[in-house]
């Protein structure tokens, strides 16, 4: 590798976009990266060797692409954009242990595909540099879906990487924060500047590293409900529980049978959404189901 010149720096992607008369797209957000020291440290975040099998959702012109075929027995690269296709054969040509897919990856079968492709034992990583006008709606899909992935290392809009890694009590926290943190264990990692990207997007990035947890961390007696609740908690995040709550139950129970499950719960309903831990809105969530018909 010692004359290898990577894909991620600003005069090979110009080039590159040159030939091919590359005209990026806002709307599937592009921003590549050009810069490959913070590529080296995706991959030192992601902790992929030489066994793991990898998911890249986006790859672009290949760059994060590239180092993932370097570190990693085999690549699945997922692009919705057709024009990507030939430049990507072009550029990822040294790489046979590199598959791209062009497909939405809102509309793929992840699930088959790990399961032809990687070995059953074997670890499997996601790693993407992820469009951020989707970000919610892609990690969403693969936690809920509850794919066989150990781990997400995402670079992703700072705020919603925070909103994703938050403690209770913080601006940050709320129905995202305990969605993600349900199925993974949540970090930001890394803070990324704007000038490692082309074009330079409007907003800061972050590193996020989420690692699948193998066994839920609160006993939820049902997770629709459980989700259905904490959503209704930060419906008017100024709010009291008491009024969030009462508010959204008010066709099935009074204010005051509300009042009443809080009280059993032993969970103060002038409290707000904001301070309750995970834990208190399973016990929430439970207490609700066992005493009403909510
Ligand atoms: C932020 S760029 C990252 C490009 C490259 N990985 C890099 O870091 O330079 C996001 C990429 O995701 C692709 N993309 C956008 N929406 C997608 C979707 N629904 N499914 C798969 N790829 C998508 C875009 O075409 C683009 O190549």
């Amino acid at each position: 590798m010692t004359n290898h010149k990577f894909i991620a720096t600003p005069s090979r992607t110009k080039e590159i976009l040159k030939k091919y008369h590359f005209s990026f797209k806002k709307s599937l957000g592009q921003n590549f990266l050009i810069d490959s020291n913070i590529l080296s440290n995706i991959i030192r975040q992601a902790g992929i060797d030489k066994e793991s099998g990898v998911i890249e959702i986006g790859p672009g012109i290949g760059a994060l692409t590239e180092h993932l075929a370097i570190h990693s027995q085999k690549v699945f690269a997922f692009e919705i954009d057709q024009r990507l296709i030939p430049v990507l054969e072009d550029t990822l040509a040294p790489y046979d242990n590199v598959e791209v897919v062009h497909e939405d990856i809102l509309k793929a079968n992840v699930r088959d595909m790990i399961a032809t492709h990687f070995h059953p034992e074997q670890p499997v990583h996601l790693v993407a540099n992820l469009p951020y006008y989707i970000t919610t709606p892609i990690l969403m899909k693969l936690l809920r879906d509850q794919l066989p992935i150990d781990s997400f290392t995402v670079m992703i809009q700072k705020e919603v990487a925070e909103r994703m890694a938050a403690k209770p009590n913080t601006k940050s926290y709320g129905s995202l924060t305990l969605a993600v943190q349900y199925y993974t264990e949540a970090e930001v990692v890394m803070q990324v500047p704007k000038r490692v990207f082309m074009p330079q997007p409007n907003v800061d990035s972050s590193i996020l590293r989420l690692v699948r947890r193998t066994k839920a961390p609160v006993n939820v007696v049902d997770e629709d409900f459980f989700f259905t609740l904490i959503q209704a908690s930060f419906a008017q995040r100024r709010k009291t529980l008491r009024n969030n709550l009462s508010n959204h139950f008010k066709d099935k129970l009074t204010k005051e049978e509300v009042g009443l499950i809080l009280q059993q719960s032993g969970i103060d309903g002038g409290r707000r959404g904001e301070s309750l831990t995970m834990e208190e809105f399973a016990l929430l969530a439970n207490t609700f189901i066992t005493s009403s018909k909510a």
